[in-house]
């Protein structure tokens, strides 16, 4: 193929459909320059005036070429007489898009092959849109079971293949989530389960928000149409519409936050606990969904919370989280002399209230004592600080109660992140388990004897939840185990204990982990 002419996707593919150029410019960010799609997005609608319908379709274009990218990729390879690298990667994304259309969207075949050639002839060459048009006049010979017939392992001889391009998850992920519905639920629902899992992953997840306690109630939400939460006494669905249209949320008196965060931070709330319940500390706290809970419980009962977080900017996010709570929101401050590395977390000022979590965790605190520098804020006051939680600030013993909602992979999460699953890989795990152990020794020692530590990660893999739990329990002789499930009233499908997996097919929340452990 004849290289294309150097010039920006974003420029050139003006000229064609601008739905689906805007789509193309999303999936060429996310692939070049790690991009987020869902902060991008905005940004691009906004900036090519996309709205309404449009907007929409846009939407569906990106999330949803995203989410399914493996499964595509295999059906154009069957389709192409090269390897995929040896495709112009704009010309592929084009072909993703395309073959998205034609195997998942309601575009007629003949629409979504035209609007793709066109596509592909504004960001290359004439030669390109031939080939474009040939690959995606094959990809339309069959619908998506068709192709997946074709070329999908058979799923009795190779059942992890089979889910990986059937189901558009790289293969290592697979075999993460079989393994802990495994743990969680025994092998033989696990089998039957691990398929409506991995759907759920690929399905669109509602919004659900939250309310403040203290500044709003679910009535509030459920008056401007929302409907009331199935699980979390804060919660409440919103059918569709801008979040940030309405004005608990614009108020600071309500946000946005998946149901599973908001189950795990009530339940360390409501653990029955003897003796001084006076201070509460979040401590990895960007960018404050579970904070801004906390706060409000904490608040509710004359209890003050510490949220610390250690990249400054993700601070200043939860105290924007926090807001609301007006002068019970003492100070922020970056902790002098606590070494806080940058966390890499692209363009979050987009999105303040949104339930965005950090990708990764940057701490490499040498897990040296930090020193005590902060002192704990007044009763019934809310404080932010930006330091790191393994070289912790504060007197050891100092609180009564300890979030501890750990730098994880996301994989509980990837319905939220459509890129996410192509950009983590089992490298991870070695970095983030080893920086999680550490968080919980921390918190560990930094909660009083009789007080109570939540272990929480938005993924459900056994080496960040079980493993990391069992070797830092084993490591102490001063921390018992709490059974988590009565926390969390109501919930079905909790599984054996006394942690909790929450799961996206079952309980339409993120697949959220806890574990509550009470030091002795
Ligand atoms: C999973 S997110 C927390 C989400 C947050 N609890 C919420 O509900 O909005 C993990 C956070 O930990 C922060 N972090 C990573 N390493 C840390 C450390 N050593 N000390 C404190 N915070 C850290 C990351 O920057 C990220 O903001």
């Amino acid at each position: 193929m004849a290289p294309r002419t150097p010039t920006s996707t974003a420029d050139s593919a003006r000229a064609a459909d601008p739905a689906r150029a805007a789509a193309l410019e999303v999936l060429e960010a996310v692939r070049t320059r790690d991009a987020y799609a869902n902060l991008l997005l905005p940004r691009v609608l906004r900036d090519r005036g996309l709205s309404g319908r449009d907007a929409a379709f846009t939407t569906e274009l990106c999330y949803g070429t995203l989410r399914g990218l493996g499964t595509y990729d295999a059906i154009i390879a069957a389709c192409v007489d090269r390897e995929l690298d040896a495709v112009d990667p704009v010309v592929l994304d084009a072909l993703r898009i395309g073959a998205h259309q034609l195997l998942a969207m309601d575009v007629p075949p003949h629409a979504a092959v035209s609007t793709s050639v066109d596509l592909v002839r504004s960001v290359s060459n004439e030669g390109a849109s031939r080939f474009a048009n040939a690959i995606l006049r094959r990809v339309g010979q069959g619908d998506l079971q068709a192709w997946i017939k074709r070329i999908a392992p058979d799923p009795q001889d190779d059942p992890e293949g089979f889910l990986t391009v059937s189901r558009s998850h790289p293969r290592w992920i697979v075999s993460a989530l079989w393994d802990s519905l495994q743990a969680h639920r025994g092998a033989e629902r696990a089998h039957k389960d691990i398929g409506d899992l991995l759907d759920a992953d690929n399905a669109r997840p509602g919004v659900t928000l939250v309310t403040r306690p203290g500044l709003a109630q679910v009535g509030d939400l459920t008056e401007l149409g929302a409907l009331a939460g199935r699980y979390s006494p804060y919660a409440a669905y919103l059918a569709g519409g801008d979040p940030g249209a309405l004005a608990p949320v614009r108020e600071g008196r309500a946000g946005v936050q998946d149901e599973g965060s908001q189950l795990v931070a009530n339940a360390l709330a409501m653990a029955p606990l003897e003796g001084r319940d006076e201070w509460w500390l979040d401590m990895c706290a960007g960018p404050g969904g579970k904070a801004a809970l906390l706060a409000g419980l904490a608040l509710e009962r004359g209890a003050s919370l510490l949220a610390n977080e250690i990249a400054p900017h993700r601070a200043e996010l939860v105290r924007r989280a926090l807001r609301g709570y007006g002068d019970r929101l003492v100070g922020a401050e970056a902790v002098a002399g606590t070494r806080v590395e940058a966390a890499t977390s692209a363009g979050i000022e987009a999105e303040p209230d949104a339930e965005l979590e950090a990708e990764f965790v940057d701490s490499e605190g040498d897990g040296g004592e930090g020193g005590a520098e902060v002192t704990l804020p007044g009763t019934g006051t809310l404080q932010v600080i930006a330091a790191d939680g393994i070289r912790a600030p504060w007197q050891p013993g100092s609180f009564d109660r300890v979030m501890l909602d750990a730098p994880c992979t996301g994989l509980g999460a990837l319905r939220r992140r459509p890129e996410s699953r192509w950009r983590r890989g089992p490298e991870d795990l070695e970095r983030l388990t080893r920086v999680q152990r550490r968080l919980l020794s921390s918190a560990l020692d930094s909660v009083r004897p009789g007080g109570l530590v939540a272990y929480v990660t938005c993924s459900p893999h056994l080496e960040e939840t079980r493993d990391v739990v069992r070797q830092v329990v084993k490591a102490r002789r001063d921390v018992e185990r709490v059974d988590a499930r009565p926390l969390l009233p109501g919930v079905p499908d909790l599984g054996g204990g006394p942690d909790v997996q929450l799961w996206p097919h079952l309980h339409g929340t993120d697949a959220m982990y806890l574990t509550l452990l009470r030091r002795s």
